[in-house]
């Protein structure tokens, strides 16, 4: 087996992420983080089928006194809803979950940001481990301690702050992943250069056909590199008082944009997170040159690369510019000032923007 890597979260609630194939197959490495005697698996409609039981076997081979139960709601974005954290929570209370009991969250971002806020409410928090089994999902929801559900009106709108106890990525599970939810995971990943480190685009440019052809080294070291990124910022940050929020870049515009398409993405018709995400990023660099902030030669540097991981970077067709300014009033950086940005200085470098006029957005988005 190929060598376990690991990424340390440092802090009071600090945890590990452990990235490996096979990793959901080890009995004594899945139970450790477990305290109690009860777990609560939630996964969706499509993982079940391929790893819940597995996983549940696994774990019961290793803590045979453990009291196992399951919660699976059916695949996609639109289904990251109060009504299916409701339904999460009547599985925690079915179960008899104590405070020690844990959520086991085995699925991409949405299974694991609902599970994550179910273990944030039930019983006023208890732990949370993620099983994190999309590229997107290990490289950037699974990590950090945000979790939340979606509203008709917005993304994330009701959610908390409760870092996982553990993270556990299984690179095996890359395997079965649908190749477009593949390509919106490495969108996560070339925003981690666009506002860190130049040099990982460098990377990232030279390792595009690698990372599309699922090399195993090559994504273990997108996923690790990613995760350390994400890891530093949000030890240092972990409420997203200070620079966490450049973790934001693309989001004012990519959460516009799902909302506005009333969370279509997964249903085929509309751009699944990543793919908005990487729409955003390409907005929020123009929106940056169109300032005067950064380079267009970096904006379409961004673009190509993004375009070469087969990501969409233009707005789909039907989305009115006045309509994506008006979601952009409920992200959650704006303020009663008006909205904020996270935009670039260059490719590598960007900070918090306040007082970009309306008009200027409107540009961007009409281009
Ligand atoms: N909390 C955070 O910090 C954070 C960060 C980034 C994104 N997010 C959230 O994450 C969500 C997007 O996550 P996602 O891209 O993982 O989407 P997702 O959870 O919808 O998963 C994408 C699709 O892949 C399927 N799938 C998952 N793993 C699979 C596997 N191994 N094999 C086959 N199919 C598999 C799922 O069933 C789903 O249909 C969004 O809701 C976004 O807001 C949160
Ligand atoms: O961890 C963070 O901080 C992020 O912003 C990561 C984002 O990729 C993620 O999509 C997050 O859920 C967005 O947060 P929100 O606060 O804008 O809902
Ligand atoms: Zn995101």
């Amino acid at each position: 087996m190929s060598a376990v890597r690991k990424v340390e979260v440092a802090g009071e609630n600090g945890y590990s992420i452990e990235i490996g194939p096979g990793l959901l197959e080890d009995g004594a490495r899945l139970s450790k983080p477990l305290r109690g005697r009860h777990a609560l698996i939630v996964s969706d409609g499509n993982v079940a089928p391929l790893y819940l039981d597995s996983v549940e076997t696994t774990l019961h081979a290793a803590r045979p006194d453990l009291t196992l139960a399951r919660f699976v709601m059916p695949a996609g974005e639109h289904e990251k809803t109060l009504a299916r954290f409701g339904e999460c929570l009547h599985a925690l209370a079915a179960l008899g979950a104590t405070r020690d009991a844990t959520v086991i969250a085995l699925g991409g971002g949405v299974i694991g940001d609902l599970a994550g806020f179910a273990a944030a409410c039930w019983m006023r928090g208890i732990d949370c481990v993620q099983l994190p089994t999309t590229l997107l999902a290990m490289v950037d929801s699974s990590v950090g301690g945000k979790t939340a559900v979606d509203l008709p009106s917005g993304k994330n709108l009701v959610g908390a702050f409760h870092p996982p106890r553990a993270v556990i990525a299984d690179t095996a599970a890359l395997r079965s992943l649908p190749e477009r939810e593949l390509r919106a995971g490495l969108a996560e990943v070339v925003k981690y250069g666009a506002i860190f480190d130049a040099t990982f685009l460098d990377w990232l440019e030279a390792h595009a056909d690698a990372l599309l052809a699922r090399d195993d080294d090559a994504l273990a070291e997108a996923i690790a590199r990613s995760c350390a990124y994400k890891a530093e910022v949000v030890a240092r940050d972990p409420f997203e008082r200070g620079d966490r929020a450049m973790l934001n870049f693309g989001h004012t515009f990519g959460h516009a944009i799902e909302t506005e398409q009333g969370y279509a993405g997964t249903s085929g018709d509309g751009l699944n997170h990543g793919e908005a995400v990487a729409v955003g990023m390409v907005l929020a660099a123009r929106l940056s040159a169109a300032l005067g902030r950064a380079s267009l030669a970096d904006a379409e540097r961004l673009q190509r690369l993004l375009q070469r991981l087969g990501l969409p970077t233009a707005i789909p067709p039907g989305l009115p510019p006045q309509a994506l300014l008006a979601r952009m009033r409920l992200d959650k950086k704006a303020d009663a000032a008006g909205l904020r940005f996270v935009l670039w200085d260059r490719a590598g470098a960007a900070r918090i923007v306040s007082g970009v006029p309306d008009q200027d957005v409107l540009a961007v988005l009409a281009a």
